[in-house]
């Protein structure tokens, strides 16, 4: 996609409106023209102004207000349309792109995307476009009129015009690599920010010896520093450029040149009129044209970024709805980060229609990826993972949802009724929700709250990250999948809680299958197999009494090691 692809749904209303604003800049000088005239044939011995001379005075400012303001009122709404089409794209590009891709992205860079660039989109569409139009047919159609009338003076307009571009590109050469790095210099300003934000109470505690404090002081002073010299460097010319084409100038310029020309009888009267009033509008525009340029150059970047953001890999879904079940194959899945280090190997495993399997492995083994690429937030680099033998790929995309419900680490709950984000807003009754949050040990944590189950988090109350958790299986019992996928769920609970759970999964895996990942092994040994995940490997799949047995990484997990005769019901 290029970036002026994106415009392409605005393009009729973009011409129109060019088109009456390009009538408007015609219009404006009407007036002057019909001066002109009538210079002409006041001169010729005919002071009246003709009814010509009248209509185009008077219907020229009106005309051009008329139509100026009609083209504004176009480019506005096509902005409108534009900003909510883009905006919604935004979202479903967000939605379908591979979700670590998104993450890395950082708040910062997708803030940026959303606000930023659709802002700057609003400028390029709803006014530069305008102003540009203007700016180039006023000044063309005032020297095509000009030179008309006589060629000289045209000439002569144009000095100053000449001089100010000629500074001017003096001014920008580089610029393309200076707004490049002034982009970049705001980037990181922004993205310091969020982080300095994010590890505000680690730095309150640990202070942030080089760390996000100290990256967002050499942000703004990079940013500050390079501004002042990029200013430095360019303000006297950039002031001369924009001084030597303001109308009082090119007024006094014409003045002169066509006095003299008036006093030699080498320009008629009319001619001098001309030239003082066509002059300045020939260069007016002009010295308001580098803040103009400025923008342009802002929202053809800002589109480009938008472009690109939109243009990144998306995840498609097919339609295939399969049979009942939750029964999960993962096939000789590889797969690898951004960074392309192989974060999982050739993995290769079943999981049953019931019972429950653990997954097992040390920090950084790849349990959370592979729980990741279960609920297809990515697709493996390659191999398969299949749901009642089909490819996760091929899924129509609410059957895999439907049928496996998962409880992250990172929790994620809305800005919403404890109710409403345990149901997902489904109209379920009030008898089931109570259900499923006593079994996942909730139910009294949220009868403490002030509102019970109508208490809005974030607003009457805020929870502990073991109360999200629990909320968050809660929710996933509320959907009776086929398959419940948890990653250290139990982990930040008390041991009284989270013997409840236990036994609420040894439960519930009589009827559906539950992957419990996790690294504490002790939370395991009764379940009905176990995969022990090795640097991204699967090393096996079997008991605990099996596993202790026989698999090194796995009794290098229980803390064992290998050779030293840890046998079933050693305390781990
Ligand atoms: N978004 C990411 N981008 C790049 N690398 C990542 C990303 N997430 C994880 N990794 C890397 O992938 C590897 C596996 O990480 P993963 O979180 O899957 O391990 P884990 O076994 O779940 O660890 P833990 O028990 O600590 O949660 C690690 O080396 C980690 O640095």
């Amino acid at each position: 996609m290029t970036r002026f692809d994106l415009l392409r749904p605005a393009r009729v209303p973009l011409a129109a409106a060019v088109a009456l604003q390009t009538l408007a800049g015609l219009l404006t000088l009407l007036p002057l023209l019909a001066l002109v005239a009538f210079t002409d044939a006041w001169i010729a011995g005919d002071p009246t102004p003709g009814t010509g001379v009248v209509v185009a005075a008077v219907a020229g400012p009106l005309g051009a207000a008329l139509a100026s303001a009609a083209a504004t009122w176009l480019t506005h709404r096509a902005d409108a349309d534009l900003t909510w089409q883009l905006q919604r794209r935004l979202a479903a590009a967000v939605r379908r792109a591979p979700v670590p891709a998104v993450t890395g992205l950082g708040a910062a860079r997708i803030k940026k995307v959303v606000h930023d660039d659709t802002a700057a989109l609003h400028y390029l569409v709803a006014h530069t476009l305008l102003d540009a139009t203007a700016l180039v047919v006023t000044p063309v159609a005032g020297l095509i009129a000009l030179t008309l009338i006589d060629v000289r003076l045209a000439v002569c307009a144009l000095l100053p015009l000449g001089l100010g571009v000629w500074w001017y590109v003096r001014a920008m050469r580089g610029s393309g690599t200076n707004f490049a790095a002034y982009a970049g210099a705001q980037q990181r300003i922004n993205t310091a920010i969020v982080d300095y934000v994010r590890g505000l109470p680690t730095a309150k505690i640990y202070g942030s010896p080089g760390g996000a404090r100290t990256r967002y002081d050499g942000a703004v002073h990079t940013f500050h520093d390079f501004f002042r010299a990029w200013s430095r460097s360019t303000s006297a010319v950039t002031t001369a450029s924009w001084l030597v084409v303001t109308p009082g100038v090119t007024a006094v310029l014409l003045a002169v040149v066509g006095g003299f020309g008036l006093a030699l009888d080498r320009v008629s009267p009319a001619a001098f009129v001309a030239g003082v009033l066509l002059g300045p509008a020939i260069s007016a525009p002009v010295a308001v044209a580098g803040p103009r340029l400025q923008a342009v150059r802002t929202g053809l970047s800002a589109l480009a970024s938008l472009a690109d953001f939109l243009d990144q890999r998306r995840l498609t879904w097919g339609d295939t709805t399969p049979q009942a079940g939750g029964r999960v194959h993962v096939e000789n899945v590889t797969y690898h980060y951004s960074d392309d280090r192989p974060v999982l190997h050739r993995v290769s495993f079943g999981l049953p229609e019931r019972g429950l399997v653990a997954l097992v492995g040390s920090s950084g083994s790849g349990k959370s990826t592979l729980a990741s690429l279960l609920a297809r937030f990515d697709d493996p680099a390659s191999g398969r993972i299949l749901l009642v033998g089909t490819d996760l790929r091929d899924l129509r995309e609410a059957a895999l949802y439907e049928r496996i419900a998962y409880v992250f680490q990172d929790t994620d709950l809305r800005r919403a009724t404890i109710r409403d984000n345990l149901t997902g807003g489904r109209p379920l009754d009030d008898g089931r929700v109570v259900e499923a949050a006593r079994k996942a040990a909730v139910h009294d944590d949220i009868l403490a709250l002030p509102h019970g189950y109508d208490s809005v988090l974030g607003d009457d109350t805020d929870l502990s990250g073991g109360q999200r958790q629990r909320i968050c299986l809660a929710r996933a019992l509320l959907r009776e999948p086929a398959l419940l996928v948890l990653d250290e769920t139990l982990s930040a609970l008390d041991p009284t809680t989270r013997t409840t759970l236990l036994a609420t999964l040894h439960d519930q895996a009589r009827h559906r299958a539950v992957l419990l990942i996790t690294h504490q092994l002790h939370l395991v040994r009764d379940a009905d197999r176990i995969l022990v995940l090795d640097h991204g490997r699967l090393a096996d799949d079997g008991t605990h009494p099996e596993l202790l047995d026989r698999c090194t990484a796995y009794r290098t997990l229980a803390g064992a090691g290998p050779g030293t005769g840890v046998r079933e019901g050693t305390t781990l």
